[in-house]
């Protein structure tokens, strides 16, 4: 069985919650009609009930079965309002604001949903970008205890099981830090081997990207690396880590063997750590396009509660499978 196949039937074995907060978007219609269909997930459309079923019906998405909840006429928005004031009371949010918030941003009242136990997760931005998807779980959610940073990472599947443990790879961060510090980026590699375990149940190899292996070159973005790896070695982390190495010596055997002869991690990496957004988010998208890659996420690490981001780029499936994932993590 495939990975999505495993992750959907375990999805179904307690069903949970999701808010779909963008139901202005068709794709998302679509998708809600898939997700009820195979079962993976109750699902909880935000917008005017009038409005999202004519889209519905215009667009032939079948939503019977979802819940459409308007915040304008929503019973519990007061009690919204008032845990919004107070969680941004030091930033100085008057009532007023969080109204507004409240009744105009679906993301956000998506958040506080989940937030307040109304729904169990989130899934958003196909018709937003990152920013403001993390923005809204980041201020209403919350970073999970002990967590410093949100990060993500992408699952991507790729067809002809080369690389990776049977062509599934995990790349971090693609889609949240833009210049992630030494500290951050161990902070990558920790967040995303626990969900190479838990989403995808793989043993974590860990790969710490950069242009240079082992030394081969010098240069102050080298050294923030291997600074990296030797913050992973001070924590006494878990999993298998190794850097720093460019991406042929992470995943293709022969070059590992060559140019990091030492490394149990080279050659065999399951999950690649790019050295800051630019590289991550370029190296996911060309993966994506020129393999044929699917790519699951960005799946976001580091919240309290899940919430996952998607590319404004993303087709129905990526939508309806990043559900399923989304209610696995519930
Ligand atoms: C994630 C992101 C939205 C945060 O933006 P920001 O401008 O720092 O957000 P804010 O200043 O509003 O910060 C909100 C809060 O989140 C915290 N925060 C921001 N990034 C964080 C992170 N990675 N981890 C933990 N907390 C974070 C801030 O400290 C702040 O806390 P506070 O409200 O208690 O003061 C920003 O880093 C970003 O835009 N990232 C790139 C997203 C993107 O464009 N991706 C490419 C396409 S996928
Ligand atoms: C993750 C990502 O790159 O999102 P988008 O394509 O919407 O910017």
């Amino acid at each position: 069985m495939g990975l999505i196949e495993s992750i959907k039937e375990n999805a179904r074995k307690e069903l949970k919650t999701i808010v779909l907060p963008e139901s202005e978007d068709e794709r998302v219609l679509k998708a809600a009609q898939i997700v009820l269909e195979e079962k993976t997930a109750n699902v909880i459309l935000i917008g005017n009930e009038d409005t999202i079923k004519s889209d519905a019906a215009s667009c032939g998405a079948n939503i019977e079965g979802a819940t459409i909840i308007d915040p304008k006429s929503f019973d519990k928005i007061d009690a919204y309002i008032d845990e919004l004031v107070e969680l941004r009371k030091k930033k100085g949010l008057s009532r007023e604001e969080a109204t507004e918030i409240m009744t105009t941003e679906p993301r956000f009242f998506g958040c506080m949903m989940v937030r307040l136990g109304d729904a169990d997760g989130l899934v958003a931005g196909s018709n937003s970008p990152t920013a403001d998807v993390l923005r809204a779980a980041i201020q209403v959610i919350k970073t999970a205890p002990g967590i410093n940073t949100v990060s993500s990472t992408f699952i991507m599947e790729t067809a002809d099981g080369k690389f990776g443990d049977n062509g599934l790879i995990l790349f971090a961060d693609c889609a949240v830090n833009p210049e992630p510090n030494a500290e951050q980026l161990a902070d990558i590699a920790s967040a995303t081997a626990a969900t190479a375990k838990s989403v995808v149940g793989l043993e974590p190899k860990v790969a710490m990207l950069s242009f240079s292996t082992m030394g081969s070159a010098k240069h102050p973005l080298v050294d923030k690396v291997q600074y990296a790896c030797e913050i992973l070695e001070d924590r006494e982390v878990d999993f298998a880590y190794d850097g720093e190495m460019q991406a042929d010596a992470a995943i293709v055997e022969a070059i590992g063997a060559k140019k990091a002869p030492n490394s149990s991690v080279a050659g065999k990496a399951n999950v690649l750590v790019f050295p800051d957004l630019q590289s991550g988010n370029i190296g996911y998208k060309l993966v994506q396009r020129f393999a044929g890659a699917a790519a699951h996420g960005p799946i976001v690490q580091g919240l309290n509660k899940p919430v996952n981001d998607l590319s404004r780029g993303c087709s129905v499936e990526d939508i309806s499978n990043l559900v399923a994932i989304t209610a696995t993590q519930c």
